[in-house]
């Protein structure tokens, strides 16, 4: 990884790969059902606008999160777009099989380090959901199916507070071990700071490169963009973000969405820390969802930029 000097005495990596995640993380929550074909061309868009990933939907019981009860017909309409991928959330091999029946290439297993909030997001302890993504990598990898991880409540727990960085460290050590090539540490309800950002990370790096760890921040508190700079600058190099600022999570009550991934863009270009982003075509992507939902948008750039 190439780093460049700004200002100070930070070394900041070169290029950051942004994951956008608007589509499943930005939409699983929305009360009305979004159509599918509002979904597939959200889609299609996000793919014109130069990211290199655009998380799909997931294959999750549609009795738990109904919103992407769609997830087979969305993954087979959309575009696939040669230099995207489109991980899906996958949470057992019953998922797992569904993806692979419509060619899913690269799922997205998705653990937490807080024990009741993985009660309530899979319905099992942090042991068992551990034992659960082993077999589901099991068979990823006779597929030939990459595996990005998460690691949900990374600085905070809707049901527990405090979440230790060691816990978190664990977690994300487990998965990468288990063959995950990238960790996402979410701060699933946006408390963290860059205080406990730092501290956090400082525990999971000992533990995995940086290159294998992205962050995924919802701004509920308004730190995300704050907590994604320090992470940056500790030689993070991927960043997880959502059009428009959509989304939570159904089990987090009172997340509010993801950072805007048109606010991190702004920021990143600002640095000259390349994206390979397209702004004024995330603005469209994040204009269209916005009014197919007919809602704001989330993002301070994209309501600057629109008044310009
Ligand atoms: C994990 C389960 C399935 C366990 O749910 P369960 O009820 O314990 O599972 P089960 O094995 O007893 O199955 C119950 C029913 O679900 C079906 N089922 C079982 N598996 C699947 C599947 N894969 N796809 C479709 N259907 C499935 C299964 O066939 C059965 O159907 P029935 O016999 O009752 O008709 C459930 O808890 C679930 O789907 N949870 C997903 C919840 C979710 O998607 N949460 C939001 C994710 S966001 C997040 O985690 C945070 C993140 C990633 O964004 C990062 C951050 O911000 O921190």
């Amino acid at each position: 990884m190439t780093l460049i000097k700004l200002k100070g005495d930070r070394l900041f990596p070169e290029q950051i790969k942004i994951v956008e995640v608007g589509p499943r993380d930005g939409l699983q929550n929305e009360k009305e059902v979004v159509p599918t074909l509002i979904k597939v061309e959200f889609i299609n868009k996000l793919s014109l606008c130069g990211l290199q990933v655009v998380e799909a939907t997931s294959f999750v019981s549609p009795k738990w999160v109904p919103q992407m009860g769609d997830h087979k017909d969305v993954y087979e309409a959309i575009t696939k777009h040669r230099n995207v991928s489109y991980p899906v959330l996958v949470p057992n091999v019953k998922g797992l099989e569904a993806a692979l029946s419509v060619g899913v290439k690269e799922i997205a297993i998705f653990g937490a380090a807080s024990e009741t909030f993985t009660r309530k997001n899979i319905n099992c302890s942090i042991e068992e959901s551990l034992q659960r993504f082993e077999d589901v990598m099991m068979l990823a990898k006779q597929e030939q199916v990459k595996v990005r991880g998460y690691v949900s409540c990374a600085l905070g727990c809707p049901y527990e507070g405090n979440v230790k960085p060691r816990v978190v460290a664990e977690v994300a050590a487990r998965l990468y071990k288990m063959g995950c090539y990238e960790i996402s540490l979410g701060d699933t309800i946006g408390v963290g700071t860059p205080g406990s950002m730092e501290k956090m990370l400082e525990e999971v790096l000992k533990h995995l490169p940086s290159e294998a760890v992205a962050v995924h921040c919802h701004d509920t508190y308004g730190q995300a963009l704050a907590n994604i700079l320090i992470a940056v600058g500790m030689g993070v190099n991927v960043v997880d973000a959502s059009v428009a600022g959509l989304g939570g999570c159904p089990y987090a009550k009172g997340a509010s969405g993801n950072v805007a991934t048109e606010d991190v863009v702004y920021m990143l270009h600002g640095m000259g820390i390349k994206t390979g982003v397209n702004l004024s075509k995330l603005l469209e992507a994040g204009e269209f969802i916005c009014a197919s939902l007919n809602r704001p948008n989330g993002s301070k750039v994209a309501r600057a930029m629109s008044k310009l």
